[in-house]
């Protein structure tokens, strides 16, 4: 396939390095300062760039055809405007907080610990995140996609970032140097704690997933998300 890259950074460099091992070739690597882009020669696009930059991104490319996988966080109060713009534009579309398989068996995880926590009101939720300092957006979109899990399975009402009182989930976002991505979710009761956690040791699996849902889109009309792509039911 040949992939184009909308930001090269962290990320769109450890995809590049993926794709090339999976015999894809990478056509275009964007920026914010590209001027063109040939987007006939382009199979798929790749966005990991910024939050105040992926909208722009992913409408560009569904103008001119191309499937879009996005990665970038922090954008999401355009998400519904991306879906209808894909669906007036007849293009396809993936959206996802994270792409690691073992983050999305985590979600699977979280939604049924929510499910049998549900009337369980001795025990009161929370939730952190751990990452690198260069990340802009916080809570991360890994925390606020296992938010809305929890939301959707219980009586909670929404989530906010550090304290919270009033039947929202609190989310501690810590910011340390070089931490690739950490996240778990608490359940305290008086007398005992249960905590599911997931550690990311690299972003390998992020970049894996990503390319697999690229490969996995081309021919596809829709939006769809990582349940489709790896078949989570
Ligand atoms: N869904 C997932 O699985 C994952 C999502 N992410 C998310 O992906 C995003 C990128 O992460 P990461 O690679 O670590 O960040 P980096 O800051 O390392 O890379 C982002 C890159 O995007 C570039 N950029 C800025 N503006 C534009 C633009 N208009 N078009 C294209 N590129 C642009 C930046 O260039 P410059 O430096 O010159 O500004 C930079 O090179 C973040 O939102 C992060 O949260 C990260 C990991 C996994
Ligand atoms: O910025 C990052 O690095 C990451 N961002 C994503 C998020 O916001 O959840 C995914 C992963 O945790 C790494």
């Amino acid at each position: 396939m040949k992939i184009a890259l909308f930001g090269y950074g962290k990320m769109g460099k450890m995809i590049e390095q993926t794709a090339i091992k999976r015999n894809h070739t990478i056509v275009a690597k964007i920026d914010v300062d590209t001027k063109e882009i040939d987007f006939s020669n382009i199979d798929v696009a790749i966005d990991f760039s910024q939050p105040d930059a992926a909208f722009e991104n992913i409408k560009k490319c569904m103008e001119h055809n191309v499937p879009v996988i996005s990665g970038t966080t922090g954008w999401l109060k355009d998400y519904d405007k991306a879906v209808s713009f894909c669906n007036e534009h007849k293009g396809a579309f993936i959206y996802a907080s994270n792409y690691s398989l073992g983050v999305n068996i985590f979600f699977e995880l979280n939604e049924y610990l929510a499910k049998m926590m549900k009337t369980l009101d001795q025990y009161k939720v929370s939730m952190e995140e751990i990452h690198h300092t260069q990340k802009l957006d916080a809570p991360s979109g890994t925390a606020i996609t296992l938010a809305e899990g929890i939301i959707k399975n219980t009586d909670y009402k929404g989530w906010k970032l550090e304290e919270a009182t009033d039947g929202h989930i609190p989310i501690l976002a810590k910011r340390i140097n070089d931490v690739p991505g950490t996240h778990s979710v608490n359940y305290e009761s008086p007398v005992d704690s249960i905590e599911i956690k997931h550690t990311a040791h690299n972003r390998e699996g992020f970049a894996l997933g990503a390319v697999v849902a690229a490969e996995w889109i081309v021919g596809k009309t829709g939006v769809f998300t990582m349940k489709d792509v790896l078949n989570l039911g």
